[in-house]
């Protein structure tokens, strides 16, 4: 039996635009997906969801992933147990790291020798099967861990505050969120391309600063990002409730992470700060989680 495990992740600059080929920095978090495979007499893939065969209603990314890793192994039967640190439909990137570390399993199960870059890159084929539309940004990062500039792929320095998450506990689906944006640029291409387009150059210009540690900075403009985020229909009441509950309480910067319309925000704060930041979401009635950046991609578990 193999053991392969793959890192969720927040956005500080970037969802939706980068679907559109904008720039984002994403940062892997030390929340983690694990998946177990083992050969079996027929496909058996058991998570959270249920356990189904190959099922494209109940474990489409899991399912796409057996199917694809049919080209490069003798595939027969294998039983896939998944177990989870990421809340699913929440912004965290866990169809991804479920992918990623799917695909990982196999690899090394069936010795089928695929490199790091060839896992992020089915893993991003297989979002953008299931997805409608998908960037590259949480396959690759799930894959590679640290924080990653998309489309660029550039690795940046790695963040050393806290993170903090808070879960509105409100299920978003990426597919629709991602659907309901190119609705709108279609209906106002005029008003919302120059809208991605500055998310993209705040990206660019947030550079810098993470690789120089200056979170007063990169927090001033991820507060930018999130009332562009607002503009482009993927806010809430209470993702709202919980950015606002988190900059009173003390954080360096509070947005939306990933698809939204539901799902997580995002905070950054001083090691200090963290706790209250986390007992102020918490007071709104969420769960607030807090982790920290993490280096490691997908890797084998011993
Ligand atoms: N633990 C898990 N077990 C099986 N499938 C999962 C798991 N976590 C996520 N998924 C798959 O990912 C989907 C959610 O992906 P998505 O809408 O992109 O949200 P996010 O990636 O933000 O959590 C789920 O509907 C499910 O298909
Ligand atoms: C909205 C988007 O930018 C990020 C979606 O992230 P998540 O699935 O909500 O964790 C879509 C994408 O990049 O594929
Ligand atoms: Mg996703």
């Amino acid at each position: 039996m193999i053991t392969c495990s793959a890192p969720g992740k927040v956005y500080l600059f970037g969802e939706h635009a980068v679907v559109y080929g904008q720039s984002a920095i994403c940062c892997a978090i030390d929340l983690r997906t694990r998946v177990q495979a083992e050969e079996h007499d027929s496909i058996v893939i058991e998570s959270v969801l249920g356990t189904t065969g190959l099922d494209q209603e109940v474990h489409p990314y899991v399912s796409r992933v057996i199917e694809k890793m049919k080209a490069f192994g003798n595939i027969r039967g294998v039983r896939i147990h998944i177990d989870s640190e990421l809340p699913v439909g929440s912004g965290l990137g866990s169809s991804a790291a479920v992918t990623v570390a799917s695909i990982q399993a196999l690899n090394q199960l069936y010795s089928c020798g695929l490199q790091l870059e060839e896992v992020a890159s089915m893993g991003h084929i297989i979002e953008r099967e299931v997805q409608g539309n998908a960037s590259p940004t949480d396959t690759y990062v799930s894959t590679m861990g640290g924080v990653v500039m998309i489309p660029e792929r550039r690795r940046l320095n790695g963040l050393e505050c806290s993170i903090i998450v808070g879960n509105t506990g409100k299920f978003s689906s990426t597919r629709e969120l991602v659907a309901n944006v190119a609705k709108l640029r279609q209906e106002f291409p005029d008003i919302i391309d120059p809208i991605l387009n500055n998310i993209g150059r705040m990206s660019h210009l947030a550079e810098e600063h993470v690789n120089r540690y200056d979170y007063e900075t990169m927090g001033k403009l991820m507060n930018v990002n999130q009332g562009l985020l607002d503009a482009i229909g993927v806010g809430g009441a209470e993702l709202s409730e919980l950015v606002y509950a988190a900059r009173d309480a003390g954080a360096i910067s509070a947005k939306i992470t990933g698809a939204g319309g539901g799902g997580c925000m995002v905070a950054l704060a001083s090691k200090q700060d963290a706790g209250k930041i986390a007992s102020a979401i918490r007071n709104k009635g969420a769960e607030a989680i807090l982790t920290s950046n993490t280096q490691e991609g997908v890797r084998l578990e011993p």
